[in-house]
Formats: structure tokens, C-alpha cells, sequence
């Protein structure tokens, strides 16, 4: 695995009562002809402190299920529950004030900050709308800035233009925290930075996440990223998930025949040149999934009731389920 962070906390994600549930969760955009169903009956929890990887190709709709789980859209079907309050159907001001308890960071941090801004105003911007005083929010913004490794003094008059990416994403990411949130999605937060800055990035994710009890829903289509940060992995598919299990079970011996494909594209995983499965062809349009396993199109492994039967996601090992009728065995463990 190529980027290195501080290892993970030993977070029990088995008997902690879930701070974020989603069951169901669809999520439509209307399109021209019909719609689109970009997240099709996708259920997973996160526990209170834990980090939860999300991980799939480009458009299998990893973004779309960060948004519809903050409601930015609102799920087409399906519920969020958050901390024990239902975020589905409440009203607008009621889902303003929850929405407060989840922030969402993003892949590209300098578009992501309002270029007019100071930084000690874009941090500050929350706190200002929730009514804190100035002087109270300008200690907060101190703090905040401090703990993501940033000295106000010296760039609380910056503009984001002034800053380097990575900067700019510790902005981003002192702007989500300094509102004290439970939950942090972050899309894809490392994707536009450099290599020897993702680290950084990714450690001070980590270190936040200790130090703030943090949960996080940790977006991003690079395995290797993923598997670094998360306590748990779940793999996605044309909007659904094929495969939940604790990271390094994902990574040593993963069950779906798409996240073995997956491991193998990651240079540092593969044990030979020509060892493994290839992803063949493109990953097909949502508006028009395959039949049955939505994977079978591309799966060295696919029989006749894979055209016909949809796979459940269901337990295989303990803590490991998996949606495939004909699922790997420990066979891989070697290539690990
Ligand atoms: N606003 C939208 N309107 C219509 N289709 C959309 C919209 N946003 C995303 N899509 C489509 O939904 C599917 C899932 O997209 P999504 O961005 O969620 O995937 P992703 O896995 O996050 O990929 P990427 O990493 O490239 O963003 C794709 O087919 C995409 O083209």
C-alpha cells in the first residue's frame, strides 16, 4: 500500500450502537428517457467513531451515496437515521440543524472555499451563521486552525488562491470540524493532491477522527487509500455494494470476484506480473444494468444463475458479507 498514515484506532465496530444507519438507500436523478438510478437499495452502518471506506471505480456511485445519506439531495427512497434521529422526511428547518451534524469534505479543496474569503472568515463562516458571537468563533477558528496544523497569525488573512492544495484542504477540513460534527463524509479528500502531501492529509484525517471521536464515511476509488484509513470497507458496484468486511479481510481475502479485480490493480498488491484478474471493458451505463448480478458482464467467474438471480449481500464470515452466488474462498491469502 502505498500511502502511508498513523495506524488505525481500535474501534469495536461490532457492539457499538451505530451513530449513522442507512437501509435501503436509493437515490434517482431524473434524466433524459427516464432516470438513472445511481444508488440502487444500498444498507450499511458506521459506529460511533469508526471509519467506514467506500470504494468502487469512477461512476459506480460512491459520490451519490455520500450526498443522498446528507441529504444534499434527499434520498429518492430509503432512510438515514443519524445519532437515533430520522433524517428522512423531516421537515426543512429540522433537516438544516441536522445536517450541522454532518460535514462533507470534498476532492477539490480550492474550488471547494470561496476564493473572495479570508481563511479566518471561510472558517469562521458556520459558527457566524449558527449565532456565535464574533469573539467566541474567532477563539474556535484559533483552535480549529491550530489543530489541523495552521497558525492564524500567519494565515488567517490569506485568501485560497494564497494557499497551497493541501493547505487549502486542512482549511476545508478546519470548516467542517469547527461546528463540532459527528459525522465527516469525505469524497475523494486526497484524489487532487500531491502524492507526498496525501499523507499529511490522510494522518490529520486520522488524527482528527481520535482526537474528536469522530465517525467518517471515507469516499475514494483508490483501494490502497482506503484500506489505510478505514477500520471497515465496503465495495460498490453499479450502485450497489458487493462486498463489507473489516479492511484488512477486504484486503486479504476478499470474497467478490470485483474486489479481488480491484486489489489487483493496485501495483504494491499484486505478488507476480501476470498474477490475477483483469477488469475487462467498461463498467456498464446505470440506466441500463445487467440482468441479475450486475457484475457478471465482467466477472472471470460468472455462471448461468448469475444472469438470473440478483445476489443478496449476505454473511459468509463473521463480519464479512458479500453479494455473489459463487464467492472466493481463503485461496487468495498468499497474494496478499
Ligand atoms: N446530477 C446528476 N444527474 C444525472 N446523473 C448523475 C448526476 N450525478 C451523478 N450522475 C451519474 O450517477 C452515476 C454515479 O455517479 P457518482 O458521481 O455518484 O459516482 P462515483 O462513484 O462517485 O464516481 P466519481 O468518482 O467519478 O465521481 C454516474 O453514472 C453519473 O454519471
Amino acid at each position: 500500500m502505498s500511502t502511508a498514515v498513523a495506524p488505525m484506532s481500535d474501534v469495536d465496530t461490532t457492539s457499538a450502537k451505530p451513530l449513522l444507519t442507512v437501509d435501503n438507500l436509493v437515490l434517482r436523478y431524473p434524466v433524459r428517457g427516464g432516470y438513472l438510478e445511481a444508488v440502487s437499495d444500498v444498507s450499511f452502518q458506521v459506529a460511533r467513531g469508526e471509519t467506514l471506506g467506500l470504494v468502487g471505480e469512477s461512476g459506480c456511485g460512491k459520490s451519490s451515496t455520500g450526498r443522498a445519506v446528507m441529504h444534499l439531495p434527499p434520498p429518492t427512497s430509503g432512510n438515514v437515521t443519524l445519532g437515533g434521529q430520522r433524517l428522512t422526511g423531516l421537515p426543512r428547518n429540522e433537516l438544516r440543524a441536522a445536517r450541522r451534524r454532518m460535514q462533507l469534505i470534498f476532492q477539490d479543496p480550492v474550488s471547494a472555499l470561496n476564493p473572495r474569503r479570508r481563511v479566518r472568515d471561510i472558517v469562521a463562516e458556520g459558527l457566524t451563521i449558527a449565532g456565535v458571537a464574533r469573539e467566541a468563533a474567532q477563539e474556535k477558528v484559533t483552535e480549529m486552525l491550530r489543530l489541523v496544523g495552521m497558525d492564524i497569525d500567519i494565515v488567517g488573512e490569506r485568501r485560497p488562491h494564497q494557499l497551497s492544495g493541501g493547505q487549502c484542504q486542512r482549511v476545508a477540513i478546519a470548516r467542517a470540524l469547527v461546528l463540532q460534527p459527528e459525522l465527516l463524509v469525505c469524497d475523494e479528500p486526497v484524489a487532487s493532491l500531491d502524492v507526498s502531501i496525501q499523507g499529511q492529509v490522510l494522518n490529520l484525517l486520522e488524527d482528527m477522527r481520535t482526537e474528536l471521536g469522530l465517525s467518517m464515511l471515507f469516499i475514494s476509488h483508490d483501494l490502497s487509500v482506503v484500506h489505510n484509513i478505514s477500520d471497515r470497507i465496503a465495495v460498490m458496484y453499479l450502485g450497489k455494494l458487493v462486498e463489507m468486511a473489516p479492511s484488512d479481510t477486504v484486503t486479504r481475502k476478499p470474497a467478490h470476484p470485483y474486489t479481488r479485480a480491484l486489489l489487483d490493480a493496485v501495483p504494491s498488491h499484486r505478488d507476480t506480473e501476470d498474477h490475477g484478474t483483469t477488469l475487462r471493458g467498461e463498467i456498464p451505463s446505470p440506466m441500463n444494468p445487467p440482468s441479475g448480478c450486475r457484475f457478471r458482464t465482467r466477472c472471470p467467474i460468472a455462471q448461468d444463475k448469475c444472469a438470473t438471480v440478483v445476489p443478496e449481500l449476505r454473511e459468509i464470515a463473521p463480519g464479512q458479507r458479500v453479494a455473489c452466488h459463487f464467492p472466493l474462498h481463503g485461496d487468495h491469502d498468499a497474494a496478499a
